[in-house]
């Protein structure tokens, strides 16, 4: 199926459902061949990254402050959306500074207490780099979305395409985080084929 019309079937589906963009990782045929391993793949993205880069990644802090979740985000964590928690928006790029991923996560304020809470200083450091250093680290399925202009990913970072996010809840001794990641156009421009854009 020509991409255009798997990322308007996606997006006719979240839809129909309400759930606006994002949508439990349909059946790997929907989505386009060069994508469906970035997408799907349950490990650490900033470990792939690393290797797809021989190392020279780097994660940019675009914000680290405390606000309220979008709707959806609330809904995914099953927080109230009033509830404040950390947000935590981040660039991670590969050589020469290209913007690879851009990175939005949501700490619930009772997840950041404990052996957690110096997750409010993470700064540049990865935050898989933590996550995945822990053997009893849990995760949901992951949700993806083909996200337009104007949902959420910052304007100077989208352009004009739709671009392909995952997003899923870490559990880490009984605390939650929403990770959601985009893959920016200098990534899909140089990694994912014609066919998947
Ligand atoms: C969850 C991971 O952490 C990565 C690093 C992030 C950060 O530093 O804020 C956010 C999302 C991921 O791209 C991962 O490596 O899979």
């Amino acid at each position: 199926m020509p991409p255009a019309n798997s990322q308007l079937l996606l997006n006719r589906r979240f839809a129909r459902r309400g759930l606006g963009l994002w949508q439990r990782a349909p059946g790997g045929h929907l989505l386009p061949a060069g994508v469906r391993p970035w997408l799907l793949d349950p490990g650490s993205l900033t470990r792939k990254l690393r290797q797809l880069s021989h190392n020279q990644l780097s994660v940019h802090i675009l914000r680290q402050s405390w606000g309220r979740p979008r709707l959806s985000e609330a809904r995914a964590l099953g927080v109230d959306i009033t509830q404040h928690g950390l947000i935590r928006e981040v660039i991670l790029c590969g050589p020469y500074e290209e913007p690879w991923v851009y990175a939005r996560s949501l700490f619930p304020a009772a997840s950041l207490t404990g052996s957690l809470r110096h997750l409010r200083q993470l700064d540049n450091r990865p935050l898989g780099g933590y996550l995945f250093s822990h053997p009893h680290l849990g995760r949901s399925p992951l949700s993806v979305a083909a996200l337009p202009p104007g949902s959420g990913v910052p304007e100077s970072l989208q352009g004009d395409k739709l671009l392909w996010g995952r997003r899923s809840v870490f559990s880490l001794k009984g605390k939650q985080l929403l990770v959601s990641e985009v893959f920016l156009p200098a990534f899909a421009a140089r990694f994912f084929t014609e066919e998947d854009t």
